[in-house]
């Protein structure tokens, strides 16, 4: 299990709370920043979570910003990518089970640190559910009708 985790200023003290508790329990992690609480622009790291998980062999992604909102509409613009804003453990799991989602977004000034521990292990332990794979497969046809 290898996870890409990225955030804005608004998420960086929930990304560095989650780091700890992955160093903790052992979970392979590539923190794709930003490194501090000076302020940034959520799409630049929506974007490079996004890419490194079309691109590496990472499990999925974890993306942080204030409320989440802004850095899942980031990481949705990219290709390939179903980033879900998720915000208890339910969510966290039907992510995974019916919308294989390949992000989670978690908001750090709306979910406790202690609740995003949750959510990231509830989607970790959840299994995508092969039966939605025809609303996967019209969720890819239409970022096709748009290329050009
Ligand atoms: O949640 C966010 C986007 O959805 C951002 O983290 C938030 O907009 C940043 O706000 P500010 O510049 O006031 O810290």
């Amino acid at each position: 299990m290898k996870l890409a985790i990225g955030s804005d200023h608004g998420g960086y003290e929930l990304k560095e709370y989650l780091k700890s508790y992955f160093d903790k329990n052992h979970i392979d992690y590539d923190d794709f920043g930003t490194n501090s609480n000076e302020s940034v622009d959520y799409p630049d790291y929506g974007k490079k979570v996004a890419l490194a998980v079309l691109a590496k062999p990472y499990d999925f992604g974890i993306v942080i910003c204030g409320t989440g909102i802004g850095i899942s509409i980031a990481a949705n613009k990219v290709k390939g990518i179903r980033a879900a804003l998720v915000y208890d453990e339910l969510t966290a799991r039907l992510a995974k089970e019916h919308n294989r989602a390949n992000i989670i977004a978690l908001g750090g000034r709306t979910t406790k640190k202690e609740d995003a521990v949750k959510i990231v292990n509830a989607f970790m332990n959840a299994t995508y559910e092969p039966r939605h794979q025809k609303r996967i497969d019209k969720i890819k046809d239409i970022e096709e009708s748009y290329d050009e």
